[in-house]
């Protein structure tokens, strides 16, 4: 039995997006009631003093990098900085080695999570063997061996006729395709975008254009198969309009975008910085606002990290060799929080929102709200607590962040998965004198 009572919390109203002062009871796992001065009766009590309850936070891509580059990450510290952050699902892409294009790797991956992973990991399966683009991998059998959705995350699928195949069969196992569109014969060789700061160092550069064909391509084949066509960390303009377009024909197309390309822009990036070399790159300042504004109209529907860890050795091979990507997960709450809501850009519901509810509807997942009758996957976010990111405090074996130095409000302090805690800062939840 574990009956826990969270005490003189704040929660946000689902209809006004205002926060009230709220207690919640956790018994057995599920949310047992929400509500104003619940009695303790038996509960272990945890006053959290003010601070804010929200569902878990949810992150629909990142990278766990087991099996095969343990060095980068592993299942426990990557779940580990999930549950730091707030995270207490998450779902973790197949480029690992071996691909996770076999119902064995994918198998391992969930016995691996079940062990020792701190939050829940949901599989993404490989649409094709090794992600080469040349072959489907057995979608019936991915999805039997517990695959949440199919993708070839660190690579486009090249061939339109290969995509339109996985679309219509994925359709019809009820699987969304989870799309990382880039068009190597545009794309090929870049390191970052090709704008002002590619000019002024004379990099090779990538165009959103290179993305943005890929979506032009796929919502025409998503409409021809009806498949629930996902776009991954949407970055350019380009592909914005496009999503835009095609939820007004009502297509089944949705879309993610990272913290850090709705927080920075290629005018952003200081020097030769591989910290800031990611896929798809940091674009343009007007293609930064054109996500801000896509995100606020619900064109982009949610908020993933891309959480995509790699060594300090692998990141000082300086920008045009070092590996692209970023971690996310310890600092993504904070970091939005800090510079979208505070700035007047979001509201707090809205942010929360493409954190929790939304990413779950997508994806057809029975967590995200915070009401009676759902499992405790719950966080607690010091909104108040103000800190300078840096990395070397990170639980995540990546420490690869632009973001170190940055101040940052609103810091999860407790996280809870099935009513367990899965993260505890190592901060008084009472506050002292109150
Ligand atoms: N985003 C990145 O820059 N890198 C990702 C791959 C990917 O998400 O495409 C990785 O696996 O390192
Ligand atoms: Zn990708
Ligand atoms: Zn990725």
């Amino acid at each position: 039995m574990n009956h826990i009572l969270l005490k003189n919390g704040r929660i946000l109203d689902e209809k006004t997006g205002e926060m009230a002062p709220a207690d919640v009871r956790i018994e057995n796992g599920v949310i047992a009631a929400v509500g104003r001065e619940l009695p303790e009766s038996g509960a272990e009590t945890v006053d959290v003093a003010g601070r804010l309850i929200v569902p878990g936070l949810i992150d629909m891509h990142v990278h766990l990098r087991e099996p095969g580059f343990e060095h980068k990450e592993t299942i426990a510290t990557g779940t580990a900085a999930a549950a730091r952050g707030g995270f207490t699902t998450v779902a973790c892409m197949p480029n690992t080695r071996p691909v996770a294009d076999s119902p064995e790797v994918i198998g391992r991956i969930r016995e691996t999570a079940h062990r020792e992973g701190r939050v829940r990991v949901l599989p993404i399966a490989a649409i094709t063997k090794r992600e080469l683009g040349e072959e489907l991998t057995d979608f019936a059998a991915l999805k039997e061996a517990g695959a949440i959705a199919l993708s070839d995350d660190g690579v486009g699928v090249q061939s339109a006729r290969m995509m339109k195949q996985a679309m219509a069969w994925a359709c019809e196992l009820d699987l969304p395709i989870v799309a990382h569109c880039e068009d190597n014969s545009l794309a090929k060789g870049g390191c970052v975008h090709d704008g002002i700061f590619a000019a002024k160092l004379d990099l090779p550069g990538i165009l959103g254009s290179a993305e943005a064909v890929h979506v032009a391509r796929d919502i025409v084949l998503a409409e021809d198969t009806g498949v629930h066509y996902h776009v991954c960390h949407i970055s350019a303009k380009a592909s914005v309009d496009l999503v835009r377009m095609a939820k007004q024909k009502g297509l089944r197309v949705t879309a993610e975008v990272t913290p850090h390309h709705l927080l920075l822009s290629d005018e952003d990036i200081p020097g030769p910085d591989p910290m800031y070399k990611m896929n798809p790159p940091l674009r343009s300042a007007e293609d930064r606002a054109a996500l801000l504004e896509a995100l606020k109209d619900g064109t982009i529907d949610i908020i993933a990290t891309d959480h995509a860890p790699h060594t300090a050795e692998e990141k000082a091979m300086g920008i045009r060799q070092a590996p692209f990507g970023i971690v996310g997960l310890e600092t993504a709450f904070p970091l939005l929080y800090t510079r979208l809501v505070l700035t007047g850009h979001l509201t707090l519901a809205q942010l929360v929102e493409k954190l929790t509810r939304r990413p779950a509807e997508l994806f057809g997942l029975p967590w995200g709200r915070l009401a009676e009758g759902q499992t405790a996957d719950i966080t607690v976010i010091d909104l108040d607590e103000e800190r300078t990111i840096d990395p070397d405090n990170f639980v995540s074996k990546g420490k690869n962040t632009p973001f170190a130095g940055w101040r940052a409000k609103g810091w999860p302090v407790l996280t809870l998965v099935k009513g367990r805690v899965a993260w505890r800062e190592s901060v008084d939840l009472v506050r002292n004198g109150q």
